[in-house]
């Protein structure tokens, strides 16, 4: 079963040109940078991504070469993503099933193959819940059963872990590492995750702009990392694990940049989540409504409570309604709230309001449409049936919506408005839940005067505090203090010590530039457990980042309003999320075709706000000059979101697919 992998594919800014094998019932994880080529590489032995040069071979069977591409599902290979893309209209058996089926299994072998693949997993009573119902956790669970149901002779994993929360990503990790060699099955991993790369593979390959740059066990290649993305990734396991490097700092504040994701997963690891808190649902909205559940919340009671009408009309037994037209007693009525469950004998029935109990005796209601009153209007003692109803006919039945004990919600989920209101709806009466981390704004610069003061030469409008506020509050979290200082590195660090002890996040804007003035980072200095570093994104690159001494996560982002609404973006905001404890702490990114072309930022990742345009496809122009990005607050204004365009592509020309965040729907 080995995979012998050959393969050229041209892309914007460097070929991806790359050659090894994954020994039989090995597993081989590829690190290296976003946009080095992991993707490419995965989608090729998948079949979703075509090759130009080589041979991809699988057990001696050419999967792909110059002219041939054998189409994905004829390749006995497995894909476990990030998202595990269940079917959402079958539940969690029959997904299972599905792969049981690809893998050759007729339809009743492959129901029992399932059955066995959730008793091993400990899912049976999920069995029949579907996709929407089921915890992160079991999503990937259920995806895991359904790729290697379908028996492939190699699983592709990519970013499997990445959305869900410490824990369960460790137990997801030593489940897949079980199955694998359980099942013998080959793997490749692509993850940014040292514990990922640990936990499941042999051997590590680095990439870097699509060539490989280092090949060896996992343990060869982090004792003596080639480069510093794989050197940054190896200093995020904790400090006893007994791979150990040769000394040489991560971040370090001079000319030395990071990459994106290793600040980023840092950052993420530094933070600690708020403590929870149980708030009672009557009169607890404005504490709720956003707030993320510290808790799985099933149903107390089934949804509906009763059988209740689905319309205003009258109860019937449908059996009297065979013969309409047919007169009907009208013995009372049931309004909605009224516990009143009256006998009807045969002829007879009630008035009934949407939503109130059917009598027991009842099976049907028919619409006040479809009746004429005898003598008039609605207030009659006989009532005329003018169709015949069948049993249930407009019933809402008990529990059809949900059971009593069904899951509604997990912990790490937002209270939204129809999340919250469901949970009222199933009777939760308090709810563990995280609010919103408490944030404070520190704003620096002698040059900065409030907005409408006269201006003298030197002197600009203070707009980051209304940035970052507003950026806060656009992601649910309300800036409970702004605080202008000056420029005075004692000042400064008194503020520092004052905001640090009394909130969760300080965030600052201005000041961290190598220049003499620049008085965040020196204040910063003081602190032991925050550094400066250069991250390799344009714009954004200088920041300050870490733990004060006094308790809060302190974010000194770059004074360049852009520069410092990037970096909110790509780093504030997923650490104030996982404060919260939410699940999915980033924003998902779309595709977006680029409407013109602009030049990148050669050897980073340029982060270029961007407007939208609607049509069959979603397609996105600069909101800036690209030559000029940080600084242009007034191009900014119009911006929709920020095309993500990867360190190795120079240029972007019109008709690109580049990635993309939408900031505004
Ligand atoms: N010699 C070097 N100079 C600079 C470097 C460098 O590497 N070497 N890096 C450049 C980059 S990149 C950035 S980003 C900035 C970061 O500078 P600071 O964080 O020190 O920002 P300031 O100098 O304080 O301000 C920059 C810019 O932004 C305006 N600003 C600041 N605060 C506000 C505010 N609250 N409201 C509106 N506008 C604000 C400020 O007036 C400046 O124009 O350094 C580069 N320089
Ligand atoms: O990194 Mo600075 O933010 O380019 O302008």
């Amino acid at each position: 079963m080995t995979l012998k992998v050959n393969l050229q594919v041209p892309r914007t800014g460097f070929d991806v040109d790359v050659e090894f094998a994954v020994p039989a019932g090995s597993t081989l994880a590829m690190m290296g940078p976003s946009g080095s080529g992991k993707s490419t590489i995965v989608h090729a032995i998948a079949g979703i991504q075509k090759i130009t040069r080589g041979r991809i071979e699988l057990s001696g069977t050419v999967l792909a070469d110059a002219k041939l591409h054998r189409p994905p599902h004829l390749r006995e290979v497995g894909l476990l993503g990030q998202d595990p893309h269940l079917f959402p209209h079958l539940d969690a058996l029959k997904n299972i099933a599905f792969g049981a089926r690809a893998g050759g299994l007729e339809k009743s072998a492959a129901t029992a193959a399932a059955s066995e693949w959730l008793a091993r997993l400990g899912l049976e009573e999920i069995a029949s819940h579907r996709p929407e119902a089921l915890s992160g956790g079991q999503r990937q669970r259920i995806a895991l059963a359904r790729a290697l149901a379908a028996k492939p002779k190699i699983l592709l994993i990519d970013e499997p872990f990445a959305s869900l929360d410490v824990e369960a990503a460790m137990d997801m990790r030593a489940l897949v590492r079980e199955e694998l060699a359980r099942t013998a099955t080959s793997a490749i991993v692509v993850s940014h995750s040292a514990a990922d790369t640990l936990a499941l593979a042999d051997d590590l390959l680095v990439l870097e702009r699509g060539q490989i740059i280092q090949q060896g066990t996992v343990a060869e290649v982090f004792a003596a990392p080639a480069n510093r993305f794989v050197r940054a990734v190896v200093a995020t396991l904790p400090a006893q694990h007994p791979i150990s490097i040769q000394e040489e700092p991560i971040m370090s504040t001079g000319n030395d940049p990071i990459e994106l994701e290793v600040h980023r997963s840092r950052l993420l690891s530094q933070v600690v989540p708020v403590a929870p808190q149980r708030i009672a649902v009557a009169g607890g909205f404005t504490a709720l409504h956003g707030a993320v559940l510290a808790q799985d919340v099933a149903s107390a009671h089934p949804l509906p409570l009763w059988d209740n009408s689905a319309m205003d009309g009258y109860a019937v037994r449908s059996a009297d309604t065979a013969t309409a037209p047919a007169a009907l007693d009208v013995i009372g009525e049931v309004p909605a709230g009224s516990g009143w469950n009256p006998m009807l004998e045969a002829g007879q029935c009630v008035k009934i309001m949407t939503g109130a109990p059917i009598p027991s005796d009842a099976d049907a209601v028919v619409r006040i449409e479809d009746t004429s009153a005898a003598v008039d209007g609605w207030d009659v003692k006989t009532v005329q049936v003018n169709v015949q109803v069948p049993a249930g006919k407009d019933i809402r039945r008990s529990g059809e919506d949900k059971n009593a004990g069904e899951p509604m919600a997990y912990a790490g989920e937002e209270l939204t408005a129809a999340r919250l209101s469901a949970l009222a709806a199933a009777g939760s009466s308090t709810l563990q839940v995280r609010t919103m981390p408490k944030v404070a704004v520190l704003i620096t610069g002698a040059e900065l005067r409030t907005p409408g003061q006269a201006l003298t030469r030197g002197q600009i409008p203070e707009t980051n505090s209304l940035l970052m506020a507003g950026l806060l509050a656009e992601s649910g979290i309300q800036a409970t203090t702004v605080v202008h200082c000056v420029d005075d590195i004692e000042a400064v660090h008194e503020q520092l010590v004052i905001l640090g002890a009394t909130h969760d996040a300080v965030l600052s804007t201005g000041g961290v530039g190598p220049g003499a003035y620049d008085v965040m980072r020196q204040a910063l200095e003081a602190e032991p457990q925050v550094q400066a570093v250069r991250v390799k994104i344009r714009p954004g690159q200088p920041q300050c980042a870490g733990r004060l001494a006094a308790g809060a996560m302190v974010f000194a982002l770059p004074g360049n309003p852009v520069s410092a609404a990037v970096s909110f973006e790509l780093f504030v905001r997923p650490c104030l999320r996982a404060m919260q404890g939410h699940r999915d702490v980033l924003r998902p990114t779309l595709r977006a075709v680029a409407a013109v072309g602009w030049r990148a930022a050669a050897g980073r990742v340029q982060v270029i706000p961007v407007v939208f345009e609607h049509g069959e496809q979603l397609r996105c122009a600069p909101a800036v000059q690209a030559q000029s990005i940080s600084h242009s607050v007034g191009g900014f204004g119009a911006a929709q979101g920020y095309a993500l365009v990867p360190a190795g592509i120079t240029q972007v020309n019109p008709g690109d697919e580049v990635e993309v965040l939408r900031m505004v729907p």
